[in-house]
């Protein structure tokens, strides 16, 4: 158990009493409470661990960060321990909310500018930190943008963050395909590259748009489409015409954020100086501005629950069961969504429902909430255009729909993970914590003008704005035991606050239960070929977290996207085979497809894998026999076990040559539908215009 601050933050439960909830994530809620022996209001992140045994890693690299950081713009933790099946980590109480619950509750349609210009400075102070210390937040939005009651901004949530110097495994989760859709930059969807530091200068931008209009680019669109919608389009921004309210400089701030070639996007550095920042004010301008009036956030939050549970209990009806009512959960913007068989065929329908621009009204999305922007028709922008293998086959529309159930049954084969991989992973001691991480010392001294400090004096009820730059020693706890463990031992088990039946979204723990499919061709199982560390376990398959994805760049395809619909191919001399059918009608058939294609050749690689162990085995058994046998022993039988050896080895190599053969097929169909969607997308705009 560790201690982070320079209060002697208590390390059990009982010195803490659990006030109101305040906030909640996938696993996580977070309440209001009293640490008894200091008499000081903090805020608790209560996590089941029990719920979150798929991203424990996420939860660890959360904690460390927490721990580790020391600037005044970043959420630093008190101090952590576990309690029952529950980590808890003790945080300052920021009683203004998020900027998305502030905005929620009573700025629908965004903030003024100095007031988004107050918020961006200090976000952008809390990047250069992260930045310059080799970290990549990888998560900002305005929901992780936290304000207490004195009116400072802290960035918080990393526990999706990466390590630039990392290196191996870790190095591979940095290229991680993780974010939230509607704030995530291209080259993170892309995959092809990797990312760096610039991402967050992509979601910064689109946290800005976020800020201006209550909402961000796309966020009516589910998942898919987003994704499509931001590799496609040119970056969203700020109009000159419909935007007329905010300044130039605003709108060149985030249009040189929103680049989509990351070079050519500024560091959060560069960005800092940027003249929109000159308008920036105190905290006490941001208290009084907009947490002024405000109800206790204990109340606000209880209010937007109760009006989410409203909706959901309005569209029942429509959409009769959870995963839907999730998915729409989504569209709104809270942001959580379930993965699963019927939610990709469902969030196929959506996009052709919006394509078809038939039932938004339908869906009840609020006029307020819907992105004007989004529905501007910018012109589709050509990504990195790749010549394609051409096939005479002719696409199947409904192909992927088909066969969907074929692969349920397939997938249902692939490995889960254990509870087990709890064991470890928060057994970590001050010398794990140093490992891999940059040093923190002296790190907070970044970027404080007379006016920054000025705003940064104020403390309020239980802030500890953590001015030293002290590296804590450790972060978690130092003891070598066992989570679960625990669990049974302790009698300090939490008490729920404002029980929440809907937390049931967050992922089974077996096999009967898990979702298999999702919004992405990119969802896979976890690498075949790397079955080594706890860390690989938890970042192997695709973590399902509120609104996030995350799959790790090891799980694509080794040679790169070549069968994904994200990376239109370039014009070839395909005519469609049906002029008269509009892209937006055949997009989710194929988009699905194209999922089904990737998930085949997950499948395959499998076998593959399955075959070579197979074909190991074999001679391994060969060698046991000779062993057993070994008074009878002759060449004969040496001979003919050697030859049998072969003969498995022959038919093992002609099943994987046909199996790469399968794989190749299905690539060049693939390569085929991409383009004669691009035709299609071609044609229509063609049409439009
Ligand atoms: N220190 C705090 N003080 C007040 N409210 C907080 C604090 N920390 C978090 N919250 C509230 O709780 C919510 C959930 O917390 P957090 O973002 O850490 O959980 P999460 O599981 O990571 O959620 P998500 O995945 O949606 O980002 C936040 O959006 C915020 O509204």
């Amino acid at each position: 158990m560790e201690q982070v601050s320079e209060k002697k933050f208590p390390l059990n439960a009982e010195s803490y009493k659990l006030y109101e909830e305040v906030g909640e994530g996938v696993s996580a809620t977070v309440h209001r409470a009293l640490c008894i022996p200091l008499n000081e209001i903090v805020a608790i992140k209560v996590l089941d661990l029990e719920k979150c045994n798929n991203d424990l890693d996420g939860i660890r690299r959360e904690v460390q960060m927490m721990s580790l950081i020391d600037h005044p713009n970043l959420l630093r933790a008190h101090c952590s321990f576990t309690a029952g099946q529950n980590l808890w980590v003790v945080m300052p109480y920021m009683a203004g909310g998020s900027c998305l619950h502030i905005m929620k509750s009573a700025y629908p349609d965004g903030f003024e500018e100095p007031v988004i210009s107050t918020l961006l400075r200090e976000v952008l102070k809390a990047l250069v930190y992260l930045h310059a210390h080799g970290h990549i937040h990888r998560d900002v939005k305005a929901g992780n943008i936290l304000i207490d009651s004195n009116g400072a901004v802290k960035l918080a949530d990393f526990g999706v963050s990466a390590c630039m110097f990392d290196t191996g495994d870790r190095q591979r989760s940095r290229n991680t395909f993780v974010g939230t859709p509607c704030w995530m930059a291209p080259e993170v969807m892309q995959q092809l590259h990797g990312y760096d530091f610039k991402a967050d200068i992509w979601s910064f931008g689109i946290t800005a748009l976020e800020l201006a209009h209550g909402h961000a680019p796309f966020s009516k669109y589910p998942p898919m489409k987003v994704l499509l919608m931001t590799l496609q389009n040119a970056p969203p921004g700020l109009d000159y015409e419909r935007d007329k309210r905010f300044s130039k400089s605003f709108k060149e701030m985030v249009a040189a954020c929103l680049v989509k070639d990351p070079k050519k996007r500024p560091s959060s550095d560069k960005l800092f100086k940027h003249h929109f920042f000159k308008q920036a004010r105190s905290y006490d301008y941001l208290a009084r501005t907009i947490l002024d009036g405000l109800r206790p956030l204990g109340d606000r939050f209880r209010m937007l629950k109760a009006k989410e549970a409203d909706f959901l209990v309005q569209n029942k009806a429509l959409y009769g069961d959870k995963d839907q009512l999730s998915q729409q959960e989504y569209i709104r913007g809270i942001s959580a969504w379930n993965f699963n068989l019927e939610d990709l065929k469902n969030q196929a329908a959506l996009i052709q429902d919006y394509d078809g621009a038939t039932n938004t009204e339908d869906l009840n999305l609020s006029v307020k909430q819907r992105d004007n922007h989004d529905d501007v028709g910018y012109p589709a922008e050509r990504l990195s255009p790749e010549k394609a293998n051409q096939s005479d086959a002719a696409p199947q529309p409904d192909d992927g729909l088909n066969n969907i159930h074929d692969l349920e049954s397939s997938l249902a084969a692939f490995p889960i993970q254990p509870l087990k991989a709890l064991k470890g992973c928060f057994d970590l001691c001050a010398d794990d914590v140093g490992t891999g991480s940059p040093s923190w010392k002296n790190a907070s001294q970044l970027h404080s003008s007379p006016k920054d400090e000025d705003q940064e004096t104020g403390t309020d009820d239980g802030e500890n704005l953590g001015q030293s730059c002290s590296m804590p020693s450790a972060v978690v706890p130092c003891r070598k035991k066992n989570v679960k463990a625990q669990m049974h031992d302790s009698v300090l088990y939490p008490k729920r606050v404002g029980g929440d039946g809907d937390r049931e979204f967050v992922q089974p723990r077996y096999p009967s239960d898990r979702n298999y499919s999702g919004p992405l061709p990119y969802r896979q199982k976890k690498d075949i070929n790397n079955h080594s560390s706890a860390e690989d376990t938890s970042e192997g398959a695709v973590v399902q977290r509120k609104g996030r994805f995350k799959v790790t760049s090891a799980e694509l395809s080794p040679k790169g996207p070549t069968n994904c619909f994200f990376n239109p191919i370039s014009e070839g001399s395909a005519s469609p085979t049906t002029p008269t059918l509009s892209a937006a009608a055949v997009l989710p058939s194929l988009q699905c497809i194209l999922q089904q294609n990737n998930m085949q050749r997950e499948e395959i690689l499998r076998l593959i894998k399955y075959a070579e162990q197979t074909s190991g085995n074999s001679m391994e058994l060969s060698e046991v026999g000779t062993n057993e046998l070994s008074l009878v022993w002759t060449a004969d039988t040496f001979r003919s076990t050697r030859e049998e050896s072969f003969s498995l080895d022959d038919s093992l190599q002609q099943s994987i040559g046909s199996l790469v053969e399968e794989l190749q097929r299905q690539k060049m169909k693939n390569a085929q539908l991409e383009k004669k969607l691009n035709t299609l997308v071609k044609k229509e705009e063609k049409i439009r215009e």
